[in-house]
């Protein structure tokens, strides 16, 4: 069945500048895109019809784009076909923009975003192909290659609410950032001129405005802003510099983790909001100082949904209102774009999207859309607003031009006589426009009985009687079947006849109207260009009137900061001045000084023999000698040297005698360290030794007073009472003396009483002591007394031992005293006592002797005893028995001289 074809927009003119495609994806359900609802021919592969099968009444609908990717067409196809050359335009400076739009589910987001490896959609591709291209250029002999600066920007559009979708890369890598406070040319510049100023800042460390624990990034909402130039860009916006591809890669994937997706009934994995991914090139020639900024814009837009078949309620419901909204603001946009248009404005600020996309849609951008649609039959209508969509798009005029960054006055001299320029031409387009137009009028108004005359210096059409004829709007459009409404200056009405006559040529002046009407678009849009070209030399002028000023005053802060430091410097000269006439005079006065000394030395030298007595006489000038100076240097000289070798001999002396010092203190040390040990000796030994010999002393009187005997003392010792008490004061007043013989009687207080036979420890000298002890021993008196050796053998250890012990030195002096009184009283021992004397003495040798054998043989049995016992004590405890203390003897354990 043949289709009338309803629309054919086939001979739609192409711009140069936008180009459109649509992407056919392969059906959800596998089959075959419907089969008769579009029609492609091999020989016209860039055009397509679309017809409803089910409502074959209305037609069929035929269309031309770009080019039309079907069903199976690569990833890697679409994006050389398509993108490629944005990225290269982007390197060129001029900025490009890609769009995804289609109906949910379509596959928008598989086209720019793609899936992994051969599946890697737009986005990808275009970084690998940048960065691949910037290697390239790197790596060419190419003199002066510029500086590439690439930064990265990551947004979305939620339910008209702009998101930071760079800020997840931010916050999770940490990385320095920058955030846009101005377009991304102005934000560039900042930068630099920043790391001029401060080479250790970082180029995006600074102007950071944001703290990472900002506002929720549900509730965030980032405004959008128009700078000076009438750039838009979005403030906070996080602005990353990259420098490898897998970083961008990464801020992408990131970004999309963040970005509002949810399941639809249309789509598992709908996408809810609008993204904007862009790269900003900046390129800077070092030779020319020149910088041109390119940026790549890549939107994936929301799918459009028929809230009947997506059937989305609550959040879903609002979601869907919000992206219908704001894409129908889109169609707005792209429609008043079209020249053919009765819009007087393009309503860019109708939704955050649409302003946005401002310089892409209708600016200055080199833009390319793509245009998804899902071939299935019950997708007809979708797939077909779709395309007139895309259609509507090819009749947008976009100008992109090289981005130049002007960073000197010289640059901006340079645009604006650029932008004269081009004034100028414009003028001079729209005086020929005029004048067709006019020619044009002039012609109908002919054609219409008028005699035309020519026309007015104002280009309005002049007729034979002077009418001067102004075609205003009002006259056309309140045409309402009459073709033209003429108003004459005079204000009188034309002839009636010759208007019949005008209308009875009616189709000749549809056509005519046609031709007034494009002249009057073409006539408004010359018009708005030639505003928009004056606005922004104004802009311009503005500008450089602003940075005008801003030297003046920099000149002005300069030339104060100029003049104090000359007032400084002059104020420096002259202390510096003062300064070295104090110097001066003080080198004056030191010279002369020198000077006098010298000659009253020279004097003093010159009177040899004389006593060296200085008259000096300050007030009188001396005549200096030649050779005074070098005289009194030489005269210092070997005064310093004389000085020099005194010391040297002082210290020298002083040296060795603190040396002999060191050694006789050593010594000294030394001899009193050793005649210490010498004196404790001694003390101890006399301790001891008095402690003996008063035992014996007083063992052998009591024993003597109970035999009825009396034994004289030795007089060496005894009688002298001088040697005595000196003994005894010395022994009482040590302390090493007073503590052994406290420790000795306590320890006889523990182990009971000892034999008075031997001290305790034999003095290790044999000094005087020893021949004390022996002088003792050998005299006659003093020889072991029979008393003390009991019957038996044995010597016993009476009361008299431990009276003795018991004794005091007073006591024993009081003893003493006795003692030589009774002597005294007594008189002399006959010689013959003398034989009994020997004779006793013998016994007593005697006596000790087996006294001792026995002690001997008492102690080996002792120790028999001891390990019977031991043994018996042992035997009892494998027993189980606990053993008896021993008992040990009573008698006290014989001690061995
Ligand atoms: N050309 C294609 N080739 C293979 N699969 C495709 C193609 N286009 C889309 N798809 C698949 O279709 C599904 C939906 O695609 P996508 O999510 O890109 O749609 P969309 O237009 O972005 O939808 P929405 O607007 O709801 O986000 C995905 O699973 C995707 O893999």
């Amino acid at each position: 069945m043949d289709h009338t074809v309803v629309t054919d927009y086939t001979r739609v003119s192409e711009c140069e500048n936008v180009k459109v495609y649509v992407r056919a994806r392969p059906c959800a359900d596998g089959s075959e895109p419907f089969d008769g609802m579009f029609e492609r021919k091999k020989d016209t592969p860039k055009n397509i019809t679309i017809k409803d099968v089910d409502k074959s009444q209305y037609g069929e609908h035929a269309f031309s784009f770009d080019n039309i990717f079907w069903t199976q067409t690569s990833q890697e196809e679409v994006f050389e076909s398509t993108s490629k050359p944005l990225v290269e335009y982007a390197l060129r400076g001029i900025n490009s923009c890609c769009f995804a739009y289609g109906q949910t589910g379509s596959g928008k987001t598989f086209s720019i975003f793609g899936e992994t490896g051969e599946k890697d959609g737009i986005i990808p591709r275009c970084t690998d192909y940048l960065f691949d291209m910037i290697e390239r250029n790197q790596q060419s002999d190419r003199p002066n290659k510029p500086e590439i600066t690439l930064v990265v920007s990551f947004l979305e559009i939620y339910c008209d609410r702009v998101r930071d979708l760079g800020r997840e890369y931010v916050q999770k890598t940490g990385r320095p950032v920058s955030y846009q406070q101005s377009s991304s040319a102005d934000w560039y510049l900042r930068q630099k001129a920043m790391k001029r100023t401060d080479s250790t800042t970082s180029l995006l460390s600074t102007q950071s405005t944001k703290e990472d624990g900002r506002a929720d990034y549900e509730k965030e909402n980032l405004e959008i802003h128009e700078d000076a130039t009438g750039q838009v860009f979005v403030k906070d916006l996080s602005m990353i510099e990259v420098t490898r591809r897998d970083e961008v890669n990464v801020i992408v994937q990131m970004g999309l983790k963040l970005r509002s997706t949810h399941e639809t009934k249309m789509n598992a994995v709908s996408s809810r909001s609008h993204t904007v991914f862009s790269i900003h090139v900046f390129q800077h020639d070092l030779a020319t100082n020149e910088v041109i900024s390119g940026t790549l814009n890549m939107v994936d837009l929301a799918g459009s949904e028929r809230l009947k078949k997506s059937e989305s309620d609550g959040q879903r419901l609002k979601e869907a209102l919000h992206i219908n909204s704001s894409l129908s603001a889109v169609g707005k946009v792209v429609m008043s774009l079209d020249p053919e248009s009765r819009f007087n404005y393009i309503p860019y600020r109708d939704s955050k999207l649409t302003r946005l996309l401002q310089n892409s849609i209708g600016g200055n951008s080199f833009t390319i859309l793509i245009a998804t649609i899902h071939p299935m039959k019950e997708h007809y209508e979708e797939c077909l607003s779709t395309m007139q969509f895309a259609n509507r798009c090819r009749t947008v005029q976009n100008q992109p031009r090289v981005n130049y960054i002007n960073q000197s006055v010289v640059d901006k001299d340079r645009r604006i006589r650029k932008l004269q320029d081009e004034i100028a031409i414009l003028k001079r387009k729209l005086e020929y426009i005029r004048a067709e137009q006019n020619q044009r009028m002039g012609t109908i108004l002919k054609e219409l009985g008028y005699e035309v005359s020519g026309f007015t210096e104002e280009g309005n059409v002049q007729l034979a009687d002077g009418t001067v004829v102004v075609a205003t709007e009002e006259t056309i459009l309140d045409m309402n079947g009459n073709p033209i409404t003429l108003s004459r200056s005079d204000g009188a009405a034309h002839s009636p006849t010759k208007r019949k006559k005008s209308l009875s040529e009616h189709g000749r002046n549809q056509e005519l109207r046609r031709t007034i009407d494009f002249l009057r678009k073409e006539r408004d849009y010359m018009r708005q260009k030639v505003e928009d070209v004056k606005s922004a030399v104004l802009q311009a002028q503005a500008e450089l009137k602003r940075e005008k000023d801003d030297m003046l005053r920099q000149l002005q802060s300069q030339k104060r900061e100029i003049l104090r430091l000359e007032s400084e410097l002059v104020r420096k000269d002259e202390v510096l001045v003062r300064v070295q006439a104090q110097g001066a005079s003080k080198h004056k006065e030191e010279i002369q000084h020198i000077l006098e000394h010298s000659q009253a030395l020279q004097r003093s030298s010159t009177v040899a023999g004389r006593p060296s007595v200085i008259y000096s006489k300050p007030d009188v000038p001396v005549p200096v000698p030649v050779d005074f100076a070098q005289r009194a240097l030489l005269l210092e000289k070997s005064k310093e040297g004389d000085i020099a070798l005194i010391k040297e001999q002082y210290e020298c002396l002083l040296s060795r005698k603190k040396q002999e010092l060191a050694d006789l203190t050593k010594q000294w040390t030394e001899a009193q360290t050793a005649s210490k040990s010498t004196i404790e000796t001694l003390k101890e030994e006399m301790a001891e030794l008095y402690v003996y010999t008063t035992r014996l002393f007083q063992a052998s009187q009591v024993h003597l007073q109970r035999k009825g005997q009396d034994t004289p003392w030795p007089k060496p010792l005894l009688t002298n009472t001088t040697k005595l008490r000196h003994f005894r004061a010395l022994l009482g007043s040590d302390p090493v003396v007073q503590a052994r013989v406290q420790h000795e009687k306590d320890s006889k207080r523990i182990a009971g009483p000892r034999p008075v036979s031997a001290p305790a420890r034999r003095p290790l000298s044999a000094g005087y002591a020893t021949q004390f002890r022996g002088r003792i021993m050998h005299h006659p008196g003093m020889g072991p007394t029979p008393s003390v050796v009991a019957a038996g053998g044995d010597i016993v250890d009476d009361d008299s031992d431990q009276e003795l012990n018991a004794m005091s030195v007073n006591e024993l002096r009081m003893r003493l005293r006795e003692e030589r009184a009774r002597q005294r009283t007594r008189p002399e021992v006959p010689d013959d006592d003398s034989a009994l004397v020997e004779q006793l003495r013998t016994k007593l040798q005697h006596e000790m002797q087996r006294s001792r054998e026995l002690r001997a043989s008492i102690a080996a049995l002792q120790r028999q005893q001891d390990k019977h016992q031991h043994q018996a004590t042992q035997e009892r405890t494998k027993s189980g028995t606990r053993p008896k203390s021993a008992k040990r003897s009573a008698a006290p354990t014989p001690r061995e001289e």
